[in-house]
């Protein structure tokens, strides 16, 4: 039977990319969705931007929502110094699978945990199951309308402090209305729009960070 598009892009990294080396799995990637085949990885682009706002904050603990081939936690792990924690939910099982091997090429494997299964239960879960005080940074890249629903969650369950930052990707497109109504008219964060590109297109898209003031 024909070969899913995240098989096939596992393929372009095993075929094209160093193990061990996380830059050159992400450029791999890169190449691969920009001449062969699309997919939704936040992309080289937005990518810097992320980069930029990761080595900012120097994240101990790190969320990410949305895990699709692991890319982007690929992006971040390779930022984050030795004994920092990157969790990452995947609520899809197809895409966990193949995030776990590109995840593995990189080299990445003891600086993140891989979690499949809906946010919405999960992040109750992260405290305990993980021995997290506080989040530094969550990186919010999964269904865009449940941005907003788990956002309230992450701060009922007291995992945001003073300084903890929110980095949306797709605010624009396809879009979290909902979520940057939120974050931009709420006393309890400072946010900043930064304008880019949908993944390797002229499309308008953009970044949204959101400092959570406690
Ligand atoms: C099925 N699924 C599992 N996880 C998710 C969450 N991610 C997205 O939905 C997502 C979608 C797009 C996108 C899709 C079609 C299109 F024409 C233009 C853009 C881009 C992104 O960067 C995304 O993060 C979806
Ligand atoms: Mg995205």
């Amino acid at each position: 039977t024909r070969s899913t598009r995240p098989q096939r892009l596992l393929g372009a990294v095993q075929k094209s990319a160093t193990r061990g080396d996380p830059c050159s799995v992400v450029n791999a990637i890169d190449q691969f969705c920009r001449h062969t085949e699309w997919a939704m990885n936040v992309g080289d682009e937005k990518g810097c931007i992320l980069d930029s706002v990761v080595s900012e904050v120097n994240p101990a603990t790190v969320l990410e929502l949305g895990t699709y081939c692991g890319y982007s936690t690929v992006r971040i792990a390779r930022l984050l110094p030795p004994h920092a924690k990157l969790i990452t939910l995947e609520f899809n099982p197809d895409f966990a699978a193949i995030a776990r091997q590109v995840i593995a090429w990189a080299g990445m494997e003891e600086k993140v945990h891989l979690v499949e299964g809906a946010s919405g239960e999960w992040i109750p879960k992260i405290k305990e199951q993980f021995g997290v005080k506080a989040l530094d940074l969550v990186f919010l890249d999964h269904w865009k309308d449940q941005y907003l629903p788990d956002t309230k969650l992450i701060e009922e369950c007291g995992l945001l402090r003073k300084g903890s930052v929110l980095l949306a990707d797709n605010v624009i497109f396809p879009g979290a209305p909902q979520y940057l109504e939120y974050v931009r008219s709420s006393q309890q964060y400072e946010s900043q729009y930064f304008k880019s590109h949908l993944e390797y297109t002229k499309v308008e898209d953009g970044l949204e960070k959101s400092v959570f003031l406690g």
